[in-house]
């Protein structure tokens, strides 16, 4: 791979948006995949992954000599390519379509769903009843200050860092618009976090509470380590919590590394409000996973309660549940007659979700994956019911595996073949699949579709606005 700021440059006409945050263009019969275009623009690209063997090359735009209609200033200084180029430096990656008017970024996701689903799942989403992808709750006219959760790089001097598109470089921040107002209130880029190779700052929505998670540096040990975290601490004292996370692999949220309180606490609470009027408060510890949309868990909620359908005295399952923010509201949808199984893989989040639906004894929280604890969980009710079930309400024991209805939401990858046929396997009659991945989501709903279910209803919400990214749901009935 080729990428350098001295790299060709090439002009050419924008084609149309592909999935990734890319548009398909063509110069001379090779097909460049092009970032910070739109569609039908004549621009000069910096082409900066060029090898000669490649079947298609990649590159930035610098310079707009016919504009779209949908172009407008960039909400982010650090990741406008066109001022990047004019400084002679690489954009940051995070906000590739933060030059494109809101409705028309709307309108290319949408585009991008409907292509995903006819490509990888031979489903015409209009069919369907698709009605374009809809702005999240309160959108703010610019579609910034969303973020709850952030995730840096740190620079040797200890200054927070992202990186340019596929790229390694470090460049510090002087801002992050699109974090939310909470967290910029902290003002963290003015910060020094020397001694640490990873922060990563949660701040919960119309709340004053915060939480700085410190990653240290390899070898930054002992009272090293203390006194680094002591360091940091007092730049941030009374307005954030801090802890310091030592981990080997794997992402925060898996639970794997250890979390040590430095300040504060080592948790934070969100609140959602539900449809029926509730607020349900949700313990969420430093490393578990939470949606970052700040207006997501609420609009996620009501749409899979929609979709879903839950009834009194049902039996459902809510996989991966991440800290139960769909079991609460379907375990207070069937009662106390009625089971909810809640499945999630990481340790720490599975502990967050056990705490988070203690108060209700129709939940089983089982902690495994979902390929392997979906069958195992439903087969034991066929004989006895699971432990926990048998304990927590005996009258379980002697049920079949089936289940009423299904929630998923899984990560990027989707539930996959497994996923799919384990779901089923256990009969549910509505399933509604929340994704954040429109390739995964198309891929998943043809499995289903194979394994007599059909795709009835799909929406599509911008819960990442300013960036590529959108999340899709879909309500499928058994046929
Ligand atoms: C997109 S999050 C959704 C969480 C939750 N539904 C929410 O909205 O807060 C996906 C969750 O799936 C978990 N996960 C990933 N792969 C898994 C697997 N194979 N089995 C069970 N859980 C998994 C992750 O740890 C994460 O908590």
């Amino acid at each position: 791979m080729t990428s350098t700021l001295d790299a060709p440059v090439v002009e050419l006409t924008v084609g149309p948006v592909a999935h990734g945050g890319h548009f398909v263009a063509r110069h001379e019969g090779r097909v460049i995949f092009v970032r910070h275009g739109l569609p039908g623009e004549r621009v000069r690209v910096r082409v900066t992954e060029h090898d000669d063997g490649a079947r298609f090359w990649r590159g930035d735009v610098a310079e707009v000599l016919e504009a779209s209609a949908d172009r407008r200033e960039h909400v982010w200084d650090q990741a406008d390519a066109l001022a990047a180029a004019r400084a002679g430096v690489e954009p940051l990656g995070g906000a590739e379509f933060g030059h494109i008017d809101l409705a028309a970024q709307r309108q290319l996701k949408s585009d991008v769903v409907c292509e995903q689903l006819q490509r990888l799942g031979q489903i015409d989403a209009l069919e369907r009843g698709f009605a374009g992808v809809e702005a999240a709750p309160g959108e703010n006219s610019r579609g910034i200050e969303w973020r709850t959760r952030m995730a840096f790089a740190v620079t040797e001097q200890g200054k927070l860092a992202m990186h340019p598109h596929r790229s390694e470089a470090l460049v510090p921040l002087t801002n992050m618009p699109l974090a939310s107002a909470e967290i910029q209130r902290l003002q963290p880029w003015a910060a020094n976090f020397s001694g640490f190779e990873r922060v990563e700052i949660a701040a919960p929505a119309g709340s004053g509470e915060a939480l700085i998670l410190l990653v240290p540096r390899p070898g930054l040990r002992g009272p090293a380590e203390q006194a680094a975290a002591r360091a940091v601490a007092e730049q941030f004292s009374q307005q954030a919590s801090l802890g310091l996370l030592t981990q080997e692999t794997g992402a925060a949220a898996d639970g794997s590394g250890s979390l040590q309180r430095v300040a504060g606490r080592t948790w934070l609470t969100e609140r959602v409000s539900l449809p029926d009027g509730g607020v349900h408060a949700y313990r969420v510890t430093g490393e578990g996973f939470w949606q970052i949309h700040r207006a997501a868990p609420a609009a996620l909620t009501e749409a899979v309660l929609n979709y879903l359908d839950p009834q009194p005295g049902e039996r459902i399952a809510d996989l991966y549940a991440g800290a139960g923010l769909f079991t609460v509201p379907v375990a207070e949808a069937v009662g106390e007659r009625g089971l909810v199984l809640s499945i999630e893989g990481a340790p720490g989040t599975s502990r967050d979700a056990r705490r988070n639906v203690h108060s209700y004894p129709q939940a089983i929280i089982a902690q495994g994956r979902v390929e392997k604890t979906l069958r195992t969980e439903t087969t034991r009710w066929g004989h006895a019911g699971s432990a926990e079930g048998q304990q927590r309400r005996g009258r379980q024991a002697g049920q079949t595996g089936r289940l009423d209805a299904v929630v998923l939401d899984p990560p990027r990858a989707g539930a996959g073949r497994a996923g799919v046929d384990q779901i089923a396997r256990t009969q549910a009659r509505r399933i509604a699949y929340v994704s954040c991945d429109p390739a995964s989501f198309a891929r998943d709903a043809a499995d289903f579709e194979r394994r007599g279910y059909r795709l009835e209803a799909v929406r599509a919400l911008d819960l990442y606005p300013n960036t590529h990214h959108v999340e899709t749901i879909g309500r499928f009935v058994r046929v």
